[in-house]
């Protein structure tokens, strides 16, 4: 897999920030060029915010942060990258000029993206010397948990630039999707701009309200979209006969007058008054931080969701999340081999999610397991049972899991797990996991289970090879000089 060693960002408001924290999170250095005076306070808070959400997103192991460098020119900022992102406003004018002087400062292997909702690649790079290195590639924001870059490539890009490109996406957790055409405002923007279109519209004309029109959406086709997008959901609304029933039940309605969107709304002060009164009123107090903190645990929880859709495969931004997840701990999984084992493992460090919190306010019970879950599989790299040792057919189950909740996990607070090896023989594993606070050290829940390795093609026990034995043994050796754990053999009752 092809990655990126050190990005450039020119321009660092919501999307250059944005693209900073996931270059950032994907362990990748960034150099900065932004000219605001407040820019490093602006990104800094980005970053913070896509911090949380990482925390709370996946508990795979994230490589350490890049470093984050402010420059003082854009020279500077785009030495030695191999990936230039351009997120400065959208004037044509001033990106052609920026992506200009990039071409003249940069490597002459560097990929260079521009953030543009719409401006046409060729147009951007009409001045450019390499013009054949210059691409769209426009996000989503936020850019650290929407996955999606559409890449575009003008009238003078090179193919083997848009391979590169789509190449260097999926290691950071992206999908790229390349646009067989360029057209103004590419897919995405040209179908918000319909939907956006006939939105001012019926706000213009007192149809209802802009709280009115966002319940509209999320409260239903909004809900459908993340998962199937529009196609798919048409199929099925088809019913068994499909997408020919339903083109030839609802194809009709195209001609009758259920739209306005064609007529460009008049953005006069009365209705950016309106639209503004309306949406403070809608926002309830609500800062933009604040809306953006919730927008991301949803965010966050709807990713989390998809990535157990289609009975746990993953589905859509869910398998890609998955995908994401197994390629980070194929690479980091082996980060707590500089385990002391003179004490338990500490082997997961996680937060609370918002998909994990109940009715109480707090972590439900089965997330206890699947945090105990992940403790066991991080136990499991260690010893040498990876992904390739699983793909070769052989694996060890949970055959019993007992978990003691003694404190509560409330959404955002740290989390960590250690794991304590009680007993090992050629079949059986047999371990104490406890999952604390970090921030005050209380334990929160312990679980003892029992593993059995297994052939898993025989779907039978089967005794553990020696180079998976001598690891685990190894550990158990060290943890048998440790005193018991307190609960440890409890089994469920009362005491009378
Ligand atoms: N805001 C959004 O929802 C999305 C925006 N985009 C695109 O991303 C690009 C940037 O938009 P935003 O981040 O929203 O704008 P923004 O206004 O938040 O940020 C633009 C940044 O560029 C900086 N800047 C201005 N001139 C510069 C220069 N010569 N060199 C370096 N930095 C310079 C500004 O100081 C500012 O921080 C635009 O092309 C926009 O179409 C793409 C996807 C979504
Ligand atoms: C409004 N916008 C054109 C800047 C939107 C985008 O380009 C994509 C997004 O994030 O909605």
């Amino acid at each position: 897999m092809t990655g990126i060693s050190k990005a450039a960002c020119i321009g660092g408001g919501v999307i250059g920030g944005g693209w900073i924290a996931r270059f950032l999170l994907a362990g990748i250095d960034v150099d900065v060029f932004d000219p605001h005076p407040e820019a490093d306070r602006i990104v800094g808070e980005v970053i913070a915010n896509a911090e949380k959400a990482y925390a709370m997103l996946t508990g795979a192991p994230l490589p350490p942060r890049g470093r984050l460098t402010f420059c003082k020119t854009l020279e500077e900022a785009v030495a030695g990258a191999d990936w230039i992102q351009e997120s400065v406003p959208e004037r044509l004018d001033l990106k052609r000029g920026v992506l200009t002087q990039i071409d003249a400062a940069a490597r002459p292997d560097a990929l260079i993206g521009s953030s543009t909702s719409g401006l046409l690649p060729t147009d951007l790079q009409r001045d450019m010397k390499h013009p054949e290195r210059l691409f769209v590639a426009h996000p989503y924001n936020p850019v650290y948990l929407l996955p999606l870059v559409e890449i575009v490539g003008g009238e003078k890009t090179s193919a083997a630039t848009i391979q590169a490109a789509m190449d260097r996406l999926q290691p950071i957790g992206m999908k790229g999707v390349h646009i067989a055409k360029e057209i103004e405002a590419f897919v995405g923007d040209r179908l918000l701009e319909a939907l956006w279109r006939e939105a001012l519209w019926l706000i213009h004309d007192d149809i209802c309200t802009v709280e009115t029109l966002d319940d509209v959406i999320r409260y239903s086709f909004g809900l459908r979209w993340a998962q199937m997008g529009l196609f798919q959901t048409y199929r099925i609304a088809g019913g068994e006969a499909g997408m020919r029933h339903f083109l030839a039940q609802f194809g009709p309605c195209l001609a009758w007058p259920w739209t306005k969107l064609t007529d460009v709304v008049d953005l006069d002060e009365a209705l950016i008054e309106k639209i503004g009164r309306q949406s403070d009123e809608q926002a309830g107090g609500l800062s933009i931080r604040e809306l953006e903190r919730i927008r991301d645990e949803n965010l966050v929880g709807i990713l989390q969701s998809l990535k157990g859709g289609d009975s746990g495969k993953g589905w859509g931004a869910g398998k890609l999340l998955k995908d994401f997840e197994q390629s980070l701990w194929a690479k980091g999984g082996g980060a707590a081999a500089s385990f002391d084992p003179a004490k338990s493992l500490r082997l997961v460090e996680t937060k609370v999610s918002p998909a994990w919190v109940d009715y109480n306010g707090h972590m439900t019970e089965h997330r206890y397991l699947q945090v105990f879950g992940d403790t066991s599989d991080a136990l499991l790299r260690l010893i040498g049972v990876d992904l390739a040792y699983v793909e070769a057919g052989q694996s060890y189950y949970t055959v019993e899991s007992h978990i003691r909740h003694l404190g509560e996990a409330k959404l955002g607070q740290a989390i960590h797990s250690t794991c304590r090896i009680l007993d090992v023989d050629e079949k059986r594993l047999h371990v104490f996991h406890t999952l604390y606070d970090t921030t005050t050290g209380e334990v929160l829940a312990t679980a003892e289970q029992m593993l059995l390795h297994v052939d898993s093609k025989a779907g039978k026990a089967a005794p553990a090879p020696a180079a998976v034995l001598d690891k685990v043994k190894a550990i158990a050796a060290v943890h048998a000089e440790l005193a018991l754990p307190e609960g440890a053999g409890r089994h469920v009752g009362q005491r009378r």
